[in-house]
């Protein structure tokens, strides 16, 4: 499991160490790897033209520091000075060591630089970037040459994944003692590229982490394989109730991702068009055209699956009451978020209830702007879950899931292919799979965002090893292949 961190969190456990060492040693710690990624990055440091962009704080001693030990292989440093202030010993050590600093018209060192070190703010930046930096961090994204981002791309709220104006676009981020929070989380994960991790010997100082993101290895530890005992029954009946007269596509699509993630029985209802819909693309599901808003013929079920293309009259209203009044898990989606941004009052139940809203059904769910949601989306996440007394799986560019007392996960699978069309009908039959074998429901929507992001990866990746584009029935196709492989 990946684990990450606020800024406050690393700071905390940061003074705790440095209590124990002697004055300089974490920032020689942290320099050292920064230089180690640096070097390995060029074609040869000999040579190599290398400009720092250094800010006020220690951020910049980072910088200047791993500078002057690149000159000392012979790369050609020039550091932009861009703070009110520059740490004077790592300035010191840069000169010492052959290093320069260069007056401006900056943009110019950073056009010809094969590298460029952004160590202008990390944990201590906050808010938008000021001048100059903020003319800085344009410069190197348009740079032709490598950037590196020290700790934290600058601009990047390591706290929350933010981004308020420009901020530096980097190949690589070299991150010191932990991984932080900004650095998992859109729109911040997209400015990072590749995150390195420096260890400083922060670990036995840190707290429970903030957030976390499941890998490979989790899932499969997590995901129910059946047994010589397993049968229909026992691998978890799912019951969905998806699709209308009109729109029958997102029925198809959520049984879809229920049978090919593994259901032992699929139980699904709806209207006569959506049945006929699902009884011609998935003959393993049994079928109920839904006459009224009464869920009792259905059968019984281990967890429902409800909204998809459901619509938001009163007999879909109904249809949701009467699902969430049931004692077991239920996973609402879609058009059944709209009904229940309406009436929250139905979420009043004992049994487990995940949400997976998207930020527009979100913010209709909290009364809060979309932009806002997109922009902070961890907070937005666990507000949800105290107001709503759910477990959420917030979709997008960073899916994130969260429930009381537990730390965010983030999804670390998919790719931007995935945004398109019936995705999401798909990512709920995964769930409510998921749900009806008795995974908790914060198991349940983090392992299903996993696999869903691993099956899109699968599909639309081609022979060649490039990305192209998928349809939503593709990712439920490629789901019987990525659980094999993990
Ligand atoms: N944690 C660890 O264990 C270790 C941490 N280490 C390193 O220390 C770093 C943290 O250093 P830090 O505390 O000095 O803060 P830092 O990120 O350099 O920025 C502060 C300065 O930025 C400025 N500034 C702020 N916002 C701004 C804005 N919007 N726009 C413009 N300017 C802005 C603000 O300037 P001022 O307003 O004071 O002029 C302030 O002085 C950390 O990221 C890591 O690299 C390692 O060396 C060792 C182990
Ligand atoms: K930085």
């Amino acid at each position: 499991m990946r684990t990450a961190y606020t800024s406050d969190q690393i700071r905390t456990a940061e003074r705790a160490l440095m209590a124990l060492l002697p004055d300089g040693t974490l920032m020689r710690r942290a320099a050292t790897g920064l230089s180690v990624v640096c070097a390995g990055l060029l074609p040869g440091v000999y040579g190599s033209r290398v400009a720092l962009l250094v800010g006020s704080g220690d951020n910049g001693g980072d910088a200047l520091y791993a500078g002057a030990l690149l000159a000392r292989r012979g790369a050609r440093v020039e550091a932009v000075l861009a703070g009110s202030r520059t740490h004077q010993a790592g300035l010191e050590a840069l000169r010492e060591a052959g290093g320069r600093t260069v007056e401006a018209p900056w943009p110019d060192v950073v056009r010809r630089a094969d590298l460029v070190v952004d160590g202008l703010v990390g944990i201590g930046g906050a808010g938008e970037l000021r001048e100059p930096y903020r003319r800085l961090a344009v410069a190197a994204s348009e740079a032709s040459g490598l950037v590196v981002a020290v700790d934290v791309p600058s601009g990047v709220d390591a706290s929350t994944g933010r981004v308020e104006g420009p901020a530096v676009r980097a190949q690589v981020t070299v991150t010191f003692g932990a991984c932080k929070n900004g650095l998992l989380v859109d729109p911040g994960r997209s400015y990072c590229g590749r995150v390195e991790l420096v260890d400083i010997g922060l670990g036995p100082y840190l707290p429970d982490p903030d957030v976390v993101s499941l890998t490979d290895e989790d899932v499969a530890d997590l995901l129910p394989r059946p047994g010589a005992e397993s049968d229909k029954y026992r691998r978890g009946v799912i019951g969905i109730i998806a699709g209308s007269e009109r729109f029958t596509g997102a029925a198809v699509l959520s049984v879809g991702g229920a049978v090919r993630a593994g259901a032992g029985l699929v139980r699904f209802a709806g209207a006569k068009a959506a049945v006929g819909q699902v009884r011609a693309h998935w003959p393993e599901a049994i079928t109920t055209v839904l006459d009224g808003p009464s869920v009792a013929d259905v059968g019984r079920v281990q967890a429902w699956v409800i909204g998809p293309g459901l619509g938001t009259g009163e007999e879909a209203r109904e249809l949701v009451r009467a699902v969430l009044a049931t004692d077991v898990p239920v996973l609402v989606d879609a058009d059944g978020l709209t009904v229940l941004a309406g009436d929250r009052s139905m979420l009043r139940r004992s049994a487990p209830t995940v949400l997976t809203p998207h930020a527009g059904e979100l913010s209709r769910l909290l009364d809060v702007p979309r932009d806002r949601i997109e922009a902070a989306r961890i907070a937005h996440v666990r507000r949800a879950v105290t107001e709503l007394g759910a477990i959420v799986l917030l979709k997008g560019s960073t899916t994130v899931v969260a429930q009381e007392d537990r730390p965010v996960r983030v999804n670390a699978t998919g790719t931007s292919w995935l945004a398109t069309g019936g995705t999401g009908d798909v990512l709920s039959g995964i769930g409510g799979t998921l749900l009806s074998a008795g995974l908790s429901g914060y198991d349940a929507a983090s392992c299903a965002a996993h696999l869903h992001g691993l099956a899109a990866r699968l599909a639309s990746t081609g022979n060649s090893g490039g990305q192209g584009p998928i349809a939503a029935m593709d990712v439920a196709r490629a789901l019987p292949q990525v659980i094999q492989s993990l």
